[in-house]
């Protein structure tokens, strides 16, 4: 099989130089079979998934995220609208524009990017929001189904876009030691969920702040995946050599060498964990592509079920 081979090659690969894994590549994939689909839904069903997205203030990192977002379901043929609140937007303000959306039968994706202003208490936002229309997958009736098992319910987009990652790169998962370093709810206890799933069948460990010996259960991890929130956390020592290991963070570090006076690391020591590993997703191209391009998929999803129109198969 085809995936079995590419593990292969990333395994007989030179010593000091594990394969890249491309999430920017793997995302531009996704997001063509994305647009693909969205076609076929407005030929044949008169369908255009949309997705809606709330900013609340003017945080400069979450302004371009969210342009990201639009800009990326209007090029996949999607509806894609912006909606710009206040920084003093109280709650109930927020809530009400979450209603009308919930009601708009244009409207398939919501999603209200975080972090919010401290007045706004985002556990009752996430609750507002239609389960069925939650893209984001953060509402607890989408959290328990994946717990579950219920396959109509979302999984998260960043956690999901790590699944797609390992399967395109032909990462073996069955019986295999996958350790997630970070039990966020949105990466780390999902990222669990999906890798213990039946069919998935890897033998899962959590581990955090917290842990004893950190390094005693990552070097043990034949799949590490990193989503702790601090730049550069996981050593080449921590690393078991030809291991797989994906990178989920996203530090801004300062370095007066670059134009913005910043740069952006990963929570993986990309240059010394690249000599140790078999294949190691990069900061910035790696995992952050792949939590858009899912997000777009889910809408399509929710378009699809809202709709009651069949999957065409292929995803
Ligand atoms: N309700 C909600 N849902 C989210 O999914 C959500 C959110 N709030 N708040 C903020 C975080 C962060 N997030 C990212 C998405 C894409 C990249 C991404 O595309 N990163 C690129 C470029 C990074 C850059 O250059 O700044 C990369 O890693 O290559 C990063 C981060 C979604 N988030
Ligand atoms: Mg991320």
């Amino acid at each position: 099989m085809r995936a079995e081979a590419s593990a292969t090659d990333a395994v007989v690969q030179d010593e000091g130089s594990a394969r890249l894994i491309d999430g920017a590549a793997v995302a531009r994939g996704v997001r063509a079979r994305v647009a693909e689909e969205v076609a076929r839904l407005k030929a044949e069903h008169g369908l255009t998934p949309g997705l809606s997205v709330v900013l609340v203030g003017d945080d400069p990192a979450s302004a371009v995220y969210v342009r990201n977002k639009e800009k990326q379901s209007v090029e996949a043929g999607m509806r894609g609208e912006t909606i710009r609140m206040p920084a003093t937007t109280t709650q109930e303000e927020l809530l009400a524009v979450v209603d009308r959306l919930n009601a708009d039968e244009r409207v398939h994706g919501i999603l209200v990017q975080m972090p919010l202003p401290k007045q706004i208490e985002p556990a009752a936002v996430i609750r507002g929001i239609r389960p069925d229309k939650d893209v984001d997958a953060f509402h607890p009736a989408n959290v328990g189904k994946l717990l579950i098992g219920e396959r109509d319910g979302f999984a998260p987009c960043t956690p999901a876009g790590v699944m797609v990652l390992l399967e395109e790169a032909g990462v073996p998962l069955k019986g295999a030691e996958v350790v997630v370093v970070g039990r966020s709810n949105i990466v780390g206890k999902p990222m669990a969920a999906l890798l213990m799933q039946p069919g998935v069948d890897a033998t899962v460990t959590v581990c955090h702040s917290r842990t004893r010996d950190l390094a005693a259960h990552t070097r043990r991890a034949d799949v590490l995946i990193a989503a702790i929130g601090r730049g550069r956390f996981v050593t080449a020592d921590m690393v078991k050599p030809g291991a797989v290991v994906i990178d989920v963070g996203m530090n801004r570090i300062d370095d007066p060498t670059t134009k913005t006076g910043t740069r952006l690391v990963g929570d993986v020591d990309f240059d010394a964990v690249r000599s140790v590993a078999s294949a190691i997703t990069p900061v910035p191209g790696g995992v952050g592509p792949m939590t858009i391009a899912m997000l777009l998929a889910n809408t399509v999803r929710a378009a699809r079920q809202l709709a009651g129109v069949a999957d065409a198969g292929a995803r």
